[in-house]
C-alpha cells in the first residue's frame, strides 16, 4: 500500500469582518481587509491507500475546512496537499449548484471531473437510481431538502468512483435505509483499497467505520493514530469539555485560539 494523501504544513487563514464596510472592502481590494483568523495551523499528516480516517474535533476545529482542502475545493493559504488520484467530496453543504436541476448538476459535476458526454450518459441513470429522489431530479436543487441534496451528492460522488472520498456530515441527514446503502458503498470502497475521510458528529458512526482518527483542536492536529489509541483520549476530552460551564468553554476556546496567533477570537 502506498501513500495516497500527504498533507504538509497546511495553514488556512480567513479574514474576519466586524463591519460591513470591511467585508465590502475585502471583496474589492485584493490585499484583504479584516482581521486574520487561522482555521488551520501547520496541519501535517499522511494517509495510506485503504485508510479510513475519521476527522474529529469540537465545533470550529477546522474539520470542514480541512475536508474542503483535501478535496481541492478550497486552496490552503500555505502548505501543500498531495493526493494520488481523483478526490470527491460529499458534504451536506455540497458543491451542488442551487439554481440548476439535479440532472444538470450531475452533468456539470461530471464534466468538471473530465468525463465526456457519452460517459456521462452512461453514469447518469446509475446516479439517479442511487439518489432515488423521483421527479425532484428535474427540479432546481434549491427546492431540495438537505436529505435530498445529500442523496444526490452521495450518488454522484460514489458513482464517479474516485480514489479518495471525503464525507463531511453527509450521513447525518436522511433516513436509515439510505445511510445503510451509503455504508455498503463505503465498505465496497474500503475493500478496493480507496482512501476515505469521514466526518460525523456521531462517535458511534465513527467507531463503526473508521480505523484511524485525526483529532483537530482549533486548527491544530492534537493527535493522529488508530481509533483505539486516539478515541479514548478524545472522548475523555469531550466529557471534560462538556462538563465546563459556557464561560469556561469560551475562555478555553479563546486561550487555544490566542495561543495560535489569533487576535480576534470573541464568539
Ligand atoms: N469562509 C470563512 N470565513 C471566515 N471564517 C471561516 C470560514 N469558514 C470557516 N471559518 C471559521 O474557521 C473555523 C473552522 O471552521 P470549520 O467549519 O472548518 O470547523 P468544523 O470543525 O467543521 O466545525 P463544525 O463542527 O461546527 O462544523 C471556525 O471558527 C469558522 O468560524
Amino acid at each position: 500500500m502506498g501513500k495516497s494523501v500527504i498533507v504538509k504544513n497546511v495553514t488556512k487563514r480567513y479574514k474576519l469582518h466586524t463591519k460591513t464596510s470591511e467585508r465590502l472592502l475585502d471583496i474589492i481590494l485584493p490585499t484583504g481587509y479584516g482581521e486574520d483568523f487561522y482555521a488551520l495551523r501547520n496541519v501535517s499528516f499522511e494517509a495510506e491507500e485503504g485508510d479510513v480516517v475519521g476527522i474529529v474535533g469540537i465545533n470550529g476545529s477546522g474539520k470542514s475546512t480541512l475536508s474542503n482542502i483535501i478535496a481541492g475545493i478550497v486552496p490552503p493559504t500555505s502548505g501543500t496537499v498531495k493526493t494520488k488520484g481523483e478526490t470527491s467530496l460529499i458534504a451536506v453543504q455540497s458543491g451542488l449548484n442551487n439554481q440548476l436541476t439535479g440532472r444538470e448538476n450531475i452533468e456539470l459535476k461530471c464534466l468538471m471531473l473530465g468525463f465526456n458526454k457519452k460517459q456521462i450518459r452512461k453514469l447518469e441513470p446509475e446516479i439517479i437510481e442511487f439518489a432515488d429522489i423521483g421527479k425532484f431530479i428535474d427540479q432546481p436543487v434549491k427546492k431540495y431538502s438537505s436529505g435530498m441534496k445529500s442523496r444526490l451528492g452521495f450518488g454522484i460522488s460514489v458513482t464517479v468512483d474516485p480514489d479518495i472520498l471525503v464525507i463531511d456530515e453527509a450521513l447525518s441527514v436522511g433516513d436509515q435505509t439510505f445511510a445503510d446503502k451509503c455504508y455498503d458503498k463505503m465498505n465496497d470502497f474500503k475493500k478496493r483499497g480507496k482512501t476515505i475521510f469521514f466526518i460525523s458528529h456521531s462517535i458511534g458512526q465513527m467507531k463503526k467505520f473508521c480505523e484511524k482518527a485525526l483529532w483537530l483542536e482549533y486548527g491544530r492536529v492534537k493527535d493522529y493514530g488508530t481509533m483505539k489509541e486516539v478515541m479514548p483520549k478524545y472522548e475523555k476530552f469531550l466529557k471534560d469539555f462538556k462538563a465546563m460551564s459556557k464561560k469556561e468553554q469560551k475562555a478555553y476556546r479563546e486561550k487555544m485560539l490566542q495561543s495560535q496567533g489569533n487576535e480576534l477570537v470573541k464568539s
